[in-house]
């Protein structure tokens, strides 16, 4: 296989895919670069497996070949667990990763660092038609900071700062982020498989 389509509208995402998949000579497409308009999937699951599978098999099974999908979130503990499978539109539609960040750092307050722990989640979810879908999931952890950083990345990245680092996924920038992030994690569980379709 050449080409993977992710089915995905994330501009962020389908960058850091399109720099993970050429490692192994594919070319990971995102829905940004089709041409025909696929009905948008509403992600309705109560935990990223299934809002990744809704996006997986839901395009699948529309264009009849393999698709990858990406349910991914911050889950702070302090929060009990939020923003989770709802970060994409924590602060309400349409989506805005400036105001999901301040809603955050607000509701953290002046919380000293040790109760700000958090970690990045990302379900992959596999769909080729007629097999079962495959899930693999990748996490990162770290700390929420107080106040935003850096110029990389997207969503949550100025204010996520990984474990055994002192600046933030924005200050790092992809290349660092692409070998420590969650969606890094959960592509590493994938490799056996990609290797498998050379
Ligand atoms: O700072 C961040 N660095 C990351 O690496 C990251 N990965 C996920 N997220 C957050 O979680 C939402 C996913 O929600 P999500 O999986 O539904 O994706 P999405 O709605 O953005 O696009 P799509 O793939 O569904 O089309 C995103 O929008 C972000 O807010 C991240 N934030
Ligand atoms: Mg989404």
């Amino acid at each position: 296989m050449k080409e993977l389509l992710i089915a995905t509208k994330n501009k962020g995402k389908a960058e850091e895919f399109k720099v993970f998949f050429e490692r192994y000579g594919i070319i990971a497409k995102s829905l940004l670069d089709l041409q025909e308009d696929l009905p948008d999937i509403e992600e309705t699951g109560e935990t990223f497996e299934e809002n990744a599978a809704l996006k997986s098999e839901g395009i699948a099974k529309i264009l009849n070949i393999p698709v990858l999908a990406d349910d991914s979130g911050l889950v702070i503990d302090a929060l009990g667990g939020k923003p989770g499978i709802y970060s994409a539109r924590y602060a309400g539609e349409p989506k805005d990763d400036k105001k999901n960040i301040e809603k955050v750092l607000r509701e953290l307050g002046d919380l000293p660092v040790e109760k700000r722990t958090a970690r990045f989640v990302c379900v992959l979810s596999l769909s080729i038609p007629g097999n079962s879908t495959i899930y693999k999931k990748g996490t990162c952890e770290g700390v929420i900071g107080f106040e935003e950083k850096g110029i990389h990345g997207f969503g949550y990245d100025p204010i996520f700062i990984p474990e055994g680092y002192n600046q933030t996924l924005a200050e790092l920038g992809p290349d660092e982020k692409n070998k420590i992030s969650h969606r890094a994690n959960a592509i590493k569980q994938l490799e056996e498989w990609i290797q498998n379709q050379q």
